[in-house]
């Protein structure tokens, strides 16, 4: 078994380098945050992800998972960093990738790999991570191997996906790759493919993502023209799903996470042939004016209405809010209600005419109240996430505490007759 220090133990890190523990590798958590590494030191597990905790404690326990505050050397490096979208530069923010490779520069040894995980434009691995790597006086390939190796995780199946999920390896040469495989079929049960190098390793997580980013916006788009056809566009979906060849996806308040909705935008970073990536985004960006159109039709004007908008995390059973639907749905609704609070802490503002309820998320600057708390005389619901705590829901108490009783179901999550049955006039995506 190998010595592994994983660099970044978020979503992606943590679980994999608690998943090298149990596998018998000494691994090394290395994360520049100070408290989350004291924290996991103690065994407190922050994220909401099913058997994460349980798989974590298990590796602290054995002694073979150690968080650690200082880059450590080992025989592989992993790198499991943010890479977030820069809107202004329309870029990649590639700051902590070098972060990384400056920090594995440090320690680099001949004979070590180097594995990049986190999603990347194409060419990242060769023209960004290899020449700060190779600032080591070290060259990749014939000193240190280097391979990227993506990661297809689903949030809420990662400790299974991490084992179940086939992986694709590109290594800068034949040795990076064997070495990169090596270390993942020592817990991967899936099939290991190796592209031809890293830029075709990157390349095929970002149409992985793309195409998924697509084939939901197709599913909007047919919300939208259902919707105009006065037809149920879920029922319509479920009907062309019985074709053999036809698997349409489901529609929704848009697409959210920090990773579909920036991934495609990487495929722009070096060409101009983008037309249905850039049209897909703007239509999936768009759900949440439909989401705001279908209140009006409920409501007719918004101003001094009281919304209560249930689901903050960026899809069902998740505590991550990062690019999320209702959050921006929260904005939209302040806009449009002309607030007097404005935003002080770059989350959603608090303004009267807008509460917000998740049982997921669990956030300081947001202003997040029960359910019943949230909708006391509330004009209209709407449900932005798919949690399973709101098919619990009681209409018909939500109701007696509602000034108008409304619901707008983005999810198609609720029983349309039980909350018709209760008095609610219902719409959904
Ligand atoms: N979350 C997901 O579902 C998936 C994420 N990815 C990709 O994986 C990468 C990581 O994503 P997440 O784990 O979600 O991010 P995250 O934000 O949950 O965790 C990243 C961690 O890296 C730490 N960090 C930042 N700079 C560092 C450095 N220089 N050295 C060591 N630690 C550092 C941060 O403190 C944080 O704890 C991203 O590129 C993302 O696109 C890929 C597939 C799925
Ligand atoms: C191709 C693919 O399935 N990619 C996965 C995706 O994870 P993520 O949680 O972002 O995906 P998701 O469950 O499709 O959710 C994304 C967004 O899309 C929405 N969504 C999803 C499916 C659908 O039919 N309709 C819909 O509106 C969700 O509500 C959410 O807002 O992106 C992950 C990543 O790369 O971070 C990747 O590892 C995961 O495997």
């Amino acid at each position: 078994m190998s010595s592994v220090c994983v660099h970044g133990l978020g979503y992606i890190g943590l679980p994999t380098a608690a998943m090298l523990a149990t596998h018998d590798h000494d691994v090394y958590g290395y994360d520049t945050d100070g408290v989350l590494t004291a924290a996991l030191r103690e065994g407190d597990v922050k994220l909401d992800e099913p058997g994460l905790e349980a798989l974590v404690v298990r590796a602290l326990e054995s002694g073979r998972l150690r968080a650690v505050d200082d880059v450590a050397a080992a025989e592989y490096h992993v790198i499991c960093v943010p890479t977030p979208f820069d809107e202004e530069r329309r870029e990649a923010d590639l700051d902590y990738v070098a972060d990384a490779a400056q920090a594995v520069g440090s320690v680099l040894r001949e004979g070590d790999t180097v594995i990049l995980e986190s999603t990347v434009p194409p060419e990242t691995t060769e023209e960004h991570l290899r020449p700060l790597l190779e600032e080591s006086g070290l060259v990749a390939g014939r000193d240190f191997g280097l391979a990227y190796c993506p990661e297809t995780v689903l949030p809420g199946n990662i400790i299974a996906e991490l084992r179940e999920n086939d992986r694709i390896i590109g290594g800068v040469d034949d040795r990076s790759a064997t070495a990169a495989v090596r270390l993942y079929e020592s817990f991967v049960e899936g099939e290991i493919r190796t592209a031809a190098d890293p830029t075709t390793a990157e390349f095929v997580k970002l149409i992985q993502n793309t195409a998924r980013d697509v084939e939901i916006a197709l599913a909007n788009e047919i919300a939208r023209i259902a919707h105009d056809y006065g037809i149920d566009s879920r029922e319509a979906i479920a009907m062309a799903n019985a074709h053999p060849r036809v698997e349409i996806l489901q529609p929704g308040p848009g697409v959210g996470g920090h990773c579909l909705p920036i991934d495609p935008w990487f495929l722009g970073v070096g060409s101009d042939s983008l037309d249905l990536v850039p049209t897909a985004r703007a239509v999936n960006d768009g759900m949440i004016g439909f989401v705001v159109e279908l209140l009006e039709e409920l409501l007719s004007d918004l101003d001094g209405k009281r919304i209560a908008v249930f689901g903050v995390a960026y899809k069902g059973n998740v505590d991550d809010t990062r690019m999320s639907p209702g959050l921006e749905l929260v904005r939209e609704l302040q806009h449009e209600q002309k607030p007097s609070t404005p935003a002080t802490d770059g989350g959603a503002p608090d303004t009267p005419g807008v509460a917000i309820h998740d049982p997921h998320v669990v956030d300081s600057t947001l202003r997040l109240l029960d359910a019943e708390d949230a909708v006391a005389g509330a004009h209209a619901v709407v449900i932005t996430a798919d949690h399973d705590e709101f098919t619990e829901l009681d209409p018909g108490r939500l109701r007696g505490l509602m000034a108008e009783p409304n619901v707008v179901d983005t999810k198609g999550m609720l029983d349309v007759d039980r909350w018709r049955n209760a008095g609610f006039d219902v719409r959904r995506v």
